[in-house]
């Protein structure tokens, strides 16, 4: 694999390669953009078949978290990083020393959190390192569980979703599908029958299904039915790659907006909802109330504040229906058309005369 050419492609800034022996630590750092502000992305642990698949998702990753951040309105630049290994049987403590002693030498330029394959204790021992680390016990003041707070933004998401697709914001009386009754689609779903909308669910957990039936009077379904019921909302809020081009013909919901990473299978698929009428909230957009919240340890993390920014995803949603309306363009693409825009304007105004030490006058 050529990696400078993948760099170039997409103009990544800095991959760094970080290796120790003794502890078995093998990782690589992407920063794709610190236009808006120091690379922010979690790090995941995978047993990559190749050190080029592992170069291949830690590029795409990265820049993901760059449209991610920027399209939540964060000073924060896009990066990731990825541990080469089995989370469950290569881990060890100076594992993650070694790793922390690497992002510390970054001085700031990347911060972690977690991803799949790390923990909240995995944090823990990378902040023996470096404070360039977010998602740690909460015992040290960082954020705690993000499911709530991603769930939230999910809801007000949905509202400014069902705004563009069906005219009115409110989803009283509103018929929702949710796919997945996990962490997140649970506190989801308290808020769309606290505002009195019909919950339809769906979970291969029978415990999680259950809870949504008893406490919020949902209708469970099988998993394979969630995608063809009749509603008016679809909230996929389990995996990946949901919508395809053989699940799309089946759906009847008019708006899509759910919390999963990743919803579309391929930007075919963007433009063929587009093209069916039916309003999509791309998902990176609406399910940035989790980074929103570690995002606010940097400042010392606190929960009001969190979801205060939270709120705005509101806003977010819907100048992404906007730019999708005025330009006659997909909302996936409008999305990384908000996000594009943000960073080129402050690439502009970043470009300003400001005194540091590091240039002539400061030679005087
Ligand atoms: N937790 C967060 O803060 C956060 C933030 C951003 C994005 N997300 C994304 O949101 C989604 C949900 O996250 P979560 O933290 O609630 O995860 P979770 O694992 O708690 O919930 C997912 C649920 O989906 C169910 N599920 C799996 N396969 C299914 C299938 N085929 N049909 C029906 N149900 C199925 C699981 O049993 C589980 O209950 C994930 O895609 C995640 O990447 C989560």
């Amino acid at each position: 694999m050529n990696v400078f050419s993948g760099m170039i492609a997409h103009d990544y800034e800095q991959v760094i390669f970080c290796q120790d022996r003794t502890s078995g630590l093998k990782a690589v750092i992407a920063i794709h953009d610190t236009t808006l502000g120091p690379a922010l992305g979690g790090t995941r642990m995978w047993n990559y078949e190749t050190e080029e698949a592992a170069v291949e998702d830690v590029l795409r990753l990265s820049r993901g978290m760059t449209y991610k951040n920027a399209a939540a309105g964060l000073n924060l630049g896009g990066g990731k990083a990825v541990i080469i290994g089995d989370a469950r049987t290569d881990k060890n403590p100076e594992m993650f020393r070694a790793f922390g002693r690497y992002i510390q030498g970054l001085n700031g330029r990347y911060i972690t959190a977690e991803d799949v394959g790390t923990t909240v204790e995995d944090m823990d021992i990378i902040h023996q390192e470096t404070d360039y680390v977010t998602g740690i016990s909460q015992a040290f003041g960082a954020s705690g569980n993000p499911s709530p707070v991603t769930a939230y933004g999910v809801y007000v998401g949905m509202k400014a979703a069902a705004k563009a697709g069906l005219g009115t914001e409110s989803l009283s009386g509103k018929t929702i599908a949710v796919q997945g009754v996990g962490n997140v689609a649970y506190h989801l779903c308290k808020h769309l029958h606290e505002e009195g909308a019909q919950l339809i669910v769906t979970d291969i957990h029978q415990p999680s299904v259950k809870r949504a039936v008893d406490e919020f009077g949902a209708r469970a379904v099988d998993p394979t039915e969630i995608l063809q019921v009749d509603c008016d909302i679809l909230a996929p809020c389990a995996l990946g790659g949901v919508l395809n081009e053989d699940t799309l013909p089946m759906i009847k919901a008019k708006v899509i907006a759910g919390a999963a990473n990743n919803q579309l299978n391929t930007n075919e698929d963007g433009e063929r909802l587009q093209q069916m009428g039916i309003a999509y909230a791309p998902d990176y957009v609406i399910n940035a109330g989790g980074v929103m919240n570690v995002a606010d340890e940097l400042n010392g993390y606190n929960r009001e504040r969190a979801f205060k920014k939270v709120e705005t995803i509101f806003d977010n949603v819907s100048r992404v229906f906007e730019i999708a309306k005025t330009e006659q363009i997909a909302t996936y693409r409008a999305a990384d058309r908000m996000a594009e825009e943000r960073i080129e304007r402050m690439r502009y105004s970043g470009g300003k005369f400001l005194q540091n030490g590091y240039h002539i006058l400061s030679k005087r």
